[in-house]
């Protein structure tokens, strides 16, 4: 049976429908969208089927790609994707060549910017407004923002810029807060207070209320708009921190609801300047499972039947360097009444969650607000707290300057503890964590450990919260080699690393010459494999910074040669620090530097990408091999 979402293959079918055909519409968009994730079994859930409605509201009033829609963070945007020509090919959702999980200007024109980092659709549809009066084009713009990513401090930052004049131009931009009472873990917040009472004040039930007195006789389009905008208006609506930012607040209305939606945003479409309409919505609308969690229902990490929800954890499965910390975490919180955790808004995906119960005079989720995470640790730590800030690689970079400037350059205690490190996988570039060993190592008071295992990330931990001075630990996503923790404090000995295994003569090596692969990180096992095959010496680095000058320098005076591995930037990383070391000491030894390339790595599975960046054991072998296994290198370098 042919169904209306059949039809769609552009937004310009979705405005071809008629406006009683767009519940069923929606009702076809949700269905669609849970069925995709629940057989792709990767991706966001809740955020998405609570933005259908909105979705195919904008979609249908706006001209869309000509008006620019811009979606703040943009994990909502898989209804988005459909309807914009991508149905067929979401099956391949967040896959290697597949569609990916966030908007993409080379994937779609209806993707106008490329978003996942939260809070930066204020300012990008900001510039495209101003563009377009710059250009003389006639064109809207529209951010839609969530409640969680109006928390962080750019997005208050573009509202500031955005709600004035322009050399007397105002931009005609629409901000739509997609409210819905949730962050990843519940909002945190004194502006999550603030919309809690915009949207419990009686007004916002009078107006959806009045909204259906006002529609029950369906007036014509523009005078139903009028009419609905009057009534509105007329609410006792509070002056709002966004009129004060010179917007035009309207809401809030129900995010769900076609008949309010459509009216009012044909309203606001017609209106100039700065324009702010506060929705309030269900994330994971429409499926009880996710209404009824919508912590547990953010994201889908496997295939699911979509009658009987997300299957229960297994039981006993290796731990993640996610659980390795959080147990840390509250072991040495008991141990020590100085600690105190930090996470900005991502308790969940930090493993903070039992800290939070256990610990909750203790523990901050600061919202996603990592500048002010950093520096607020830096405070705590200027008056003998010991913080533990625990933030994915990625979203480090947000509070760079913060890291910089209020931690290192005061030379505070802050253990900042990198999850995600390294290629993620299904979320892609935008929060692959591969920069951070060479953004943190070019810090001065800064230290940089990184862990091979998950025993060895314990011992990190420790090692670095036992310093007086700024110290990064970083760990990957999910699982590691599967080695056994043991409890405890156990440290390591201070920018010391370790010979794993000892490669043999020239003439029993595979290579014809001593090779020493130095490992930073957990890229240490395919390296112990690799040195297995090919006769070659293994160490175990573990500092970034303090480098093991002593341990680089011997293995240079030992061998022919020497490789580097590290899952992180080439540029700037933990090999560009070797050579430095070796530069330092005069030392001309051939090096092989393997990591991440210049260029941005893809969304899919995390083995197939580090495989397509050589640095699983096949392609750390065959770049050995290629560029030491013909004759030794010194000879070939002298000839
Ligand atoms: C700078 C940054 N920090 C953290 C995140 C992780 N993150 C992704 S979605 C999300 C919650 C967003 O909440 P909201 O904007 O309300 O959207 P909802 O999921 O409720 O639809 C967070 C914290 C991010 N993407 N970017
Ligand atoms: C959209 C967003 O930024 C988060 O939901 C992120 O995708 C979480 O990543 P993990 O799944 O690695 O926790
Ligand atoms: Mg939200």
């Amino acid at each position: 049976m042919t169904t209306l979402l059949d039809k769609i293959h552009t937004p310009a079918d979705v405005r071809r429908l008629g406006r009683a055909e767009l519940p069923q519409l929606a009702r076809e968009l949700r269905s669609f969208v849970l069925h995709t994730v629940s057989q792709t079994g990767n991706g966001h859930l809740g955020s998405n089927l609570g933005t259908v409605e909105l979705t195919v509201a904008l979609h249908y009033v706006f001209n869309t790609p000509n008006d620019r829609i811009v979606w703040d963070v943009g994990h909502q945007t898989y209804p988005h994707k459909v309807l914009t020509g991508r149905r067929e090919r979401m099956h391949t959702l967040r896959q290697l060549g597949g569609v990916a999980g966030f908007p993409k200007r080379d994937e779609s024109e209806y993707d106008t910017f490329g978003t996942a980092h939260s809070s930066t659709s204020i300012s990008a549809a900001l510039g495209m407004a101003l563009a377009s009066k710059l250009k003389g084009e006639d064109r809207k713009a529209v951010a839609v923002i969530g409640d969680g990513a109006m928390s962080a401090g750019m997005a208050f930052e573009a509202l500031n810029n955005a709600g004035v004049s322009h050399a007397g131009v105002n931009a005609d931009i629409l901000v739509i807060l997609n409210d819905n009472d949730m962050s990843i873990s519940p909002p945190v917040g004194a502006l999550n207070k603030y919309l809690a009472r915009l949207m419990s004040g009686n007004f916002y039930e009078a107006a959806r209320q009045g909204a259906k007195a006002v529609l029950k006789n369906a007036p014509p389009l523009f005078e139903l708009a009028r009419r609905f905008e009057e009534h509105a208006k007329g609410m006792v609506v509070p002056g709002t921190i966004f009129e004060e930012f010179g917007f035009n607040y309207v809401g809030p209305i129900d995010g769900h609801d076609l008949e309010s939606l459509i009216p009012t945003l044909e309203n606001l479409r017609a209106k100039k300047g700065p324009q702010f309409l506060h929705v309030v919505t269900k994330k994971g609308y429409g499926y009880k499972p996710a209404e009824a969690d919508p912590v547990k229902y953010h994201a889908a990490s496997t295939k699911f039947n979509v009658d009987e929800g997300f299957p229960a954890a297994k039981p006993g499965g290796k731990p993640t360097f996610t659980n390795i910390f959080g147990t840390w975490l509250c072991d040495m919180a008991e141990a020590d009444p100085r600690l105190v955790g930090i996470t900005p808004a991502m308790r969940e995906g930090s493993g903070m969650v039992e800290f939070h119960k256990r610990f909750p005079a203790r523990y901050h989720d600061v919202g996603i607000a990592e500048q002010h995470a950093v520096t607020f640790a830096a405070g705590l730590a200027c008056e003998g707290l010991k913080p533990v800030v625990a933030i994915y690689s990625t979203f480090l970079q947000r509070g760079y300057d913060q890291l910089i400037h209020d931690v290192a350059l005061q030379n505070l205690p802050v253990v900042f503890a990198l999850d995600r490190a390294g290629i993620v996988g299904a979320d892609g570039p935008t929060h692959a964590g591969l920069y951070d060993i060479a953004y943190v190592r070019c810090i001065p008071n800064c230290s940089m450990l990184v862990p091979s295992d998950e025993n060895e990330c314990r011992t990190a931990l420790t090692t670095a919260y036992r310093q007086n001075h700024p110290v990064a630990v970083r760990y990957p996503r999910g699982a590691g080699a599967g080695v056994a923790v043991q409890p405890g404090f156990a440290e390591w000995p201070w920018g010391k690393g370790v010979v794993r295994r000892t490669g043999g003569t020239a003439a029993e090596s595979r290579l014809g010459q001593r090779v020493a692969i130095l490992a930073f990180g957990t890229l240490l096992h395919p390296a112990l494999q690799v040195a297995e095959k090919l006769g070659a010496t293994v160490a175990d680095m573990r500092f970034v910074k303090p480098m093991d000058t002593e341990l680089v320098l011997e293995l240079a005076r030992t061998h022919d040669a020497l490789v580097t591995v590290e899952e992180g930037c080439v540029m700037g990383g933990a090999g560009s620090a070797v050579l430095e070391c070796l530069a330092a000491a005069g030392m001309a030894v051939p090096v092989l530097v393997l990591g991440i390339p210049d260029v941005f790595t893809e969304h899919g599975d995390p083995a197939k990408l580090l495989a397509l960046c050589g640095l699983d054991a096949a392609g750390i072998e065959a770049a050995i091999v290629q560029r030491y296994g013909q004759r030794p290198v010194l000879a070939a370098v002298n000839a």
